[in-house]
C-alpha cells in the first residue's frame, strides 16, 4: 500500500486502536474499511463478534495479522486498561441504543451509556490516550420549534430546527418520560470528556450520529435476534416487509428524520482517525440534512424500494398506525425533528454525505432481502408449540 497523507499533506502513522464495541453495526463497518483501506491495527473489543467473523475467519486474507479479536465485557474486565495503554486510539462505540430500551430498562440504559464508558475515559485521560467518543444527535431532544404552536411561522426558520454543536440547547422531556435516560446519559459522558479536555488535556473527539443505516444494523426478531424485541426503525420495518404485513407506524408516523447511508458516515470518522489536529477538542455531528422524511414517507419508500429488490408485489394497505404506549410502553417520547448542521465537520474535515435516501434503501433492502428472506419463510412455516 503506498504512503498515504492526512488533509494537510502529512503522511499519514500506522496506528493501533483500541475499539470497544467492534462487534456491533458500526464497528463492523469501521473494521472493513480500516482493514481494506489502510495498515492500521484493531484491537476489537467487544462480548460478540458475529457481524465481525467474516474479517477474523480468514487467515488468508492480507489483514489476518491486523485484527485481533478479545472478548471482554468493558463492565468488569481488568484486561480493558491494557489494550488501552498498547493502543494509540481508543474508539468507544459500546453502548445500549435501542429506543425500546430506554424507557424499559433505563437503568441498563444509564450504566451502559455513562457509568461503563468512565473507565475508558478515566484510563485516556491517565495514560495521555487519544480518544473519540461515540454519543448520539439524540443530546439534541427536541427542537425549539417544537414547542411552538403548529402553525407559527417560525417553525420554518432554520434557527428553530437545525441542530448545532456549538449553539444548540439539549431538550429533553420530564423525568417519567424515560425515554430520555439514554440521551441524558450520553450527554453527561460529553460533559465529563469535554471537561477532562479542559481540565487534563485529554484529546478528544466526539461523534453524533444521526440515523447512520445500512446492512448488518441491528437484527430481525426471530431470525437473528429475539422474537418480542424491537431493534431501530430499519430492521422494524425489514421485519415487517420480510413478513409481507404492514409497517407499524408509531403514533403515526409524523416524526421526521435524516438518514445517512453507513458507508458515507464511515468516511467521516476515518478522517477524524487520521486527522487528529483537526479533529481534537471538536464534537461533530455526522447526518446527512438532505435525506429528510418522515417515518411514514420512510415507510412508504421502503415499500416501494422492498417490492422492486426483492420482486414481490406491495401490500395494498403498507402501513398500520399504532400507539406508542402500545409499541414502546410507559415513558416513551420522541425527537420530532433531526436535521444536522454540517458547517463544523464541513470546516474541519471536509466531508460532505453523498448517497441519496432511495440508494441507501436499495442498496440496504438488497442486502436485507439476500440474507434473510429464506430464514423468515422458514421461521413463518415452522409451526407454533402448543401447550
Ligand atoms: N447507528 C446509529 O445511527 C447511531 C446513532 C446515534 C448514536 N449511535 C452510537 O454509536 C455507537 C454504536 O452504535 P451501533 O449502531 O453500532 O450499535 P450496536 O448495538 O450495533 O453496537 C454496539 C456494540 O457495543 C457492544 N457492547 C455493548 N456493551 C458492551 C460492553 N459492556 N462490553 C463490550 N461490548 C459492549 C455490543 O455488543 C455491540 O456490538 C453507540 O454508542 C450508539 O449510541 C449510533
Ligand atoms: O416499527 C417502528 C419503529 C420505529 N418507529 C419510529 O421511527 C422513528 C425512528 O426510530 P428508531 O430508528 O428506532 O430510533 P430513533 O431515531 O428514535 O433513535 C435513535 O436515534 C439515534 C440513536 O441514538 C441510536 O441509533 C437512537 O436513539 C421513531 O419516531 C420511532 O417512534 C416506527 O414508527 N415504527
Amino acid at each position: 500500500m503506498a504512503s498515504r497523507v492526512d488533509l494537510d499533506g502529512n503522511s499519514i502513522k500506522t496506528l493501533t486502536i483500541c475499539m470497544i464495541g467492534a462487534g456491533g453495526f458500526i464497528g463492523s463497518h469501521l473494521c472493513e474499511k480500516l482493514l481494506e483501506e489502510t495498515l492500521h491495527k484493531i484491537l476489537a473489543v467487544d462480548v460478540y463478534n458475529d457481524k465481525i467473523k467474516h474479517l477474523l475467519e480468514n487467515s488468508n486474507q492480507l489483514w489476518a495479522d491486523r485484527i485481533q479479536f478479545h472478548r471482554i465485557n468493558i463492565k468488569h474486565d481488568s484486561r480493558l486498561e491494557g489494550l488501552i495503554k498498547m493502543a494509540d486510539l481508543t474508539i468507544n462505540l459500546a453502548a445500549i441504543c435501542t429506543p425500546a430500551d430506554y424507557n424499559t430498562r433505563p437503568l441498563d440504559t444509564i450504566y451502559s451509556n455513562f457509568i461503563d464508558a468512565l473507565p475508558v475515559v478515566k484510563y485516556c485521560s491517565e495514560n495521555n490516550k487519544r480518544l473519540i467518543h461515540f454519543s448520539t444527535c439524540e443530546v439534541y431532544g427536541k427542537t425549539i420549534g417544537s414547542f411552538l404552536p403548529k402553525d407559527h411561522p417560525l417553525r420554518q426558520d432554520p434557527e428553530f430546527y437545525v441542530l448545532n454543536e456549538e449553539t444548540s440547547p439539549c431538550i429533553f422531556g420530564s423525568i417519567e418520560k424515560q425515554r430520555w435516560s439514554y440521551a441524558c446519559a450520553k450527554q453527561l459522558i460529553e460533559r465529563l470528556i469535554y471537561a477532562e479536555g479542559a481540565e487534563n488535556g485529554l484529546e478528544f473527539t466526539i461523534v453524533r450520529p444521526f440515523n447512520w443505516i445500512g446492512p448488518r444494523m441491528d437484527f430481525i426478531p426471530g431470525v437473528d435476534g429475539p422474537s418480542e424485541g424491537v431493534p431501530r426503525v430499519l430492521a422494524c420495518f425489514s421485519n415487517n416487509l420480510l413478513r409481507g404485513e404492514p409497517l407499524k407506524l408509531v403514533d403515526g408516523g409524523q416524526s421526521q428524520r435524516t438518514f445517512v447511508y453507513i458507508k458515507d458516515a464511515i468516511e467521516a470518522v476515518h478522517l477524524m482517525i487520521e486527522n487528529p489536529a483537526r479533529a481534537n477538542g471538536h464534537i461533530f455531528n455526522v447526518g446527512n440534512p438532505n435525506n429528510e422524511v418522515t417515518v411514514k414517507q420512510l415507510a412508504e419508500m421502503m415499500s416501494e424500494v422492498y417490492a422492486k429488490v426483492s420482486g414481490e408485489t406491495a401490500l395494498e394497505v403498507p402501513t398500520v398506525d399504532v400507539s406508542s404506549k402500545e409499541f414502546y410502553g410507559e415513558g416513551y417520547d420522541d425527537s420530532d425533528k433531526r436535521i444536522p448542521d454540517m458547517t463544523i465537520i464541513n470546516r474541519q474535515l471536509g466531508w460532505n454525505p453523498k448517497t441519496s435516501l432511495w440508494d441507501l434503501l436499495e442498496s440496504t433492502l438488497t442486502y436485507q432481502h439476500r440474507t434473510y428472506a429464506e430464514a423468515v419463510k422458514k421461521a413463518i412455516a415452522k409451526p407454533v408449540a402448543t401447550s
